[in-house]
């Protein structure tokens, strides 16, 4: 629509009829209408009073041009001008000579205006055949637009036509468009709908997906169902074997059952007279027994100079200090004889290889004592305790293992042991339970356990049952700590302080109506040098009196004496069922080689001696039956 070129205003209806229906030879074909012409003529030949002649082709020339496009009417005016001229002064008839000379003058002016006339006509004349010529170029252009009009005009039609055809292409279009509208719009609802078909697809799609999902699982579990259906048929069949099989074994069993009884008791009583024939040999050794270690140098202590130590077989040691007295060599070697000697190459697994037999009799119901003794920093509870890791074990957490692996070979045999621990430190005569963290303690007092007896037990004192050699090793790091506070807290307190671990041993076999208790007094006596301090001489005076008390209750033992000093400390008292008759004794003393050490060695050795050459009555088994 808009494409369609506008018609230009001068082609407008009103305007066409005057350009297209008028005949232009009736205004320019010849350049001049009649009426000009005539006009012209008169002006031409109307004489010209005055005026330059310059003046008169000066106003001609113009009105000339005008007239040549202006209508005949604006030019007629013009003629009626000149005619309105004053007249001339009128001359008598009779003076012939003034006429005579006014016609000589009048001729005279007709001529010039003649001449004027002539030359105007020649101008005109040129004027005309220019504005011929206009007239003639206007013409061919008036032709050319002509045809160019006609042209526009056949132009226009044509854009009419074509702009009729748009228009009904337009139309057409525009029902189109509005039809398409429709459909656009039809095509928006389907596809609204489209778009909740597809959201309900996709979940229809998630549905089916997680059916197929679980449609797979099933088939695989079928599948898995299937093969299981079948390897339980096959297990049915080989149940059914089985089942015979059961039948037959449990006729064998029964059969191995009586044979296993018969077996066990043959065992026990295997059991007992190998029991038996180990005490014999105990006994014979003698039930107290000195071992002697000796402890090797520390890194740090291998610059100290050392006294002569000879290792003169398994049971002696030979030792001499070298004195120089006036020049003159003052020596004199001494020798020591015990059960055994450990030298400084000794592993704790040898000490305690050694040990073990007197931990079984722990376990065959005898009371057992083993003490380590020896000055500080000899290696007593390096012995007792040991070190770091299963290797560095000592005698203490070792001898819990073993109880604890025999536990196992007695419940076979019908035994069930019940195992109790209990840690104690006895410093300046004062026991204190290492069991208990807590300062302010109560106070305990070795007492009887009966009037008959003589067992004894600490009042107030903690009493753990063990139920595994790994609950053993938390309660002894427990107690160890616990000394090292009190040592912390107290100056060298533990060196100058007896420590205990007791264990107690319950067995009893319903089979056999039999039951038996035993203890096991592990002990890390006191360094057993003399002190240099106030302090330290009345820690000395008490360890001193313990460790003398202890050897007067072993030389009384010795001696078959009727009375016993035991009570006269606490160490002997609280060691009394473990150190009488019914007793095994078994005492490490702990050296080292240091030159500065040798008169503490040398007391060391003499108390061991002393103790080694004790023998306790036969022990006895703290066997009895039980009460039904
Ligand atoms: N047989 C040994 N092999 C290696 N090191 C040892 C041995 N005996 C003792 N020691 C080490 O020597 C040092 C002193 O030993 P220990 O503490 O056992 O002596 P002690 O007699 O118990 O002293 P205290 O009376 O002060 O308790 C410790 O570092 C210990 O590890």
């Amino acid at each position: 629509m808009s494409r369609i070129p506008k018609l230009p205003t001068t082609l407008s209806k009103e305007n066409r009829p005057g350009l297209l229906n008028r005949p232009l030879g009736r205004t320019l074909a010849n350049g001049l209408s009649d009426a000009d012409k005539k006009n012209l003529l008169i002006n031409h030949t109307r004489p010209m009073r005055g005026g330059s002649t310059t003046a008169t082709t000066g106003v001609a020339a113009p009105r000339l041009k005008r007239a040549a496009t202006a209508p005949s009417s604006s030019i007629a005016p013009k003629v009626t001008k000149v005619e309105k001229k004053a007249p001339a002064p009128k001359i008598p008839p009779y003076d012939y000579k003034a006429r005579f000379n006014d016609l000589l003058e009048k001729h005279k002016a007709m001529k010039s205006d003649f001449t004027d006339l002539k030359e105007k006509h020649v101008e005109v004349s040129d004027d005309y055949e220019k504005i011929k010529e206009t007239v003639q170029s206007c013409t061919s252009e008036r032709d050319i637009l002509k045809d160019k009009l006609l042209n526009s005009l056949n132009d226009l039609r044509t854009k009419v036509t074509e702009y009729e055809k748009i228009k009904v292409d337009f139309e057409i279009q525009k029902l189109e468009n509005e039809d398409l509208q429709r459909k656009t719009k039809l095509l928006d609802d389907v596809t609204t709908s489209l778009r909740q078909k597809s959201t309900e697809l996709d979940i229809i799609q998630a549905e089916f997906d997680a059916l197929t999902r679980r449609h797979n699982s099933l088939k695989e579990e079928t599948e898995a169902l299937r093969v299981l259906t079948e390897q339980l048929k096959k297990i049915s069949i080989e149940y059914d074997k089985l089942k015979l099989d059961y039948k037959e074994a449990q006729e064998s069993i029964t059969k191995y059952k009586s044979d296993s009884e018969a077996l066990q008791n043959i065992l026990a009583s295997m059991y007992k007279e190998q029991r038996d024939l180990r005490n014999t040999i105990q006994d014979l050794k003698g039930n107290i027994r000195v071992y002697c270690r000796i402890r090797p140098p520390l890194e740090s202590e291998l610059t100290k100079p050392l006294f002569n130590l000879n290792v003169l077989d398994a049971c002696s040691i030979e030792v001499e200090k070298i004195e120089l007295l006036n020049s003159a060599r003052k020596c004199k070697p001494q020798s020591f004889t015990f059960d055994g000697i450990f030298t400084p190459h000794a592993s704790q697994e040898d000490v305690f290889t050694e040990v073990s037999a007197m931990v079984q009799s722990a376990l065959d119901g005898y009371n057992v004592c083993i003490f380590a003794y020896g000055q500080t920093g000899s290696g007593k509870t390096y012995t007792m305790e040991g070190g770091c890791g299963t290797e560095q074990y000592g005698i203490i957490p070792r001898a819990f293992n073993m109880i604890f692996t025999c536990m196992e070979d007695l419940k076979r045999m019908g035994w069930e042991l019940t195992i109790k621990a209990s840690f104690l430190e006895i410093y300046n005569e004062v026991i204190y339970d290492l069991l208990n963290s807590s300062k302010d303690q109560e106070s305990h007092e070795i007492k009887m356990v009966n009037s008959k007896g003589i067992d004894v037990y600490v009042s107030n004192l903690k009493e753990e049952e063990v139920k595994s050699s790994h609950d053993f090793i938390r309660l002894m790091i427990f107690a160890q700590r616990n000394r090292q506070t009190a040592a912390t807290l107290n100056n060298e307190r533990s060196s100058r302080s007896h420590s205990v671990a007791q264990i107690k041993i319950s067995a009893i076999n319903e089979k056999r109506k039999e039951r038996y208790t035993s203890n096991l007094n592990l002990v890390d006596l006191a360094g057993s040098e003399s002190g240099k301090t106030t302090q330290r001489m009345d820690e000395t005076k008490h360890i001193n009196r313990s460790l003398s008390e202890l050897s007067k209750v072993i030389l009384s033992l010795q001696t078959n004496q009727s009375h016993i000093p035991y009570r006269n400390s606490k160490l002997t008292h609280l060691l009394m069922p473990s150190l009488g008759g019914n007793s095994k004794t078994l005492m490490l003393v702990n050296i080292n080689q240091f030159d500065e050490c040798f008169s503490e060695t040398l007391n060391s050795l003499r108390f061991a001696t002393k103790v080694n050459n004790c023998r306790v009555v036969k022990a006895k088994k703290n066997l009895s039956m039980v009460e039904t």
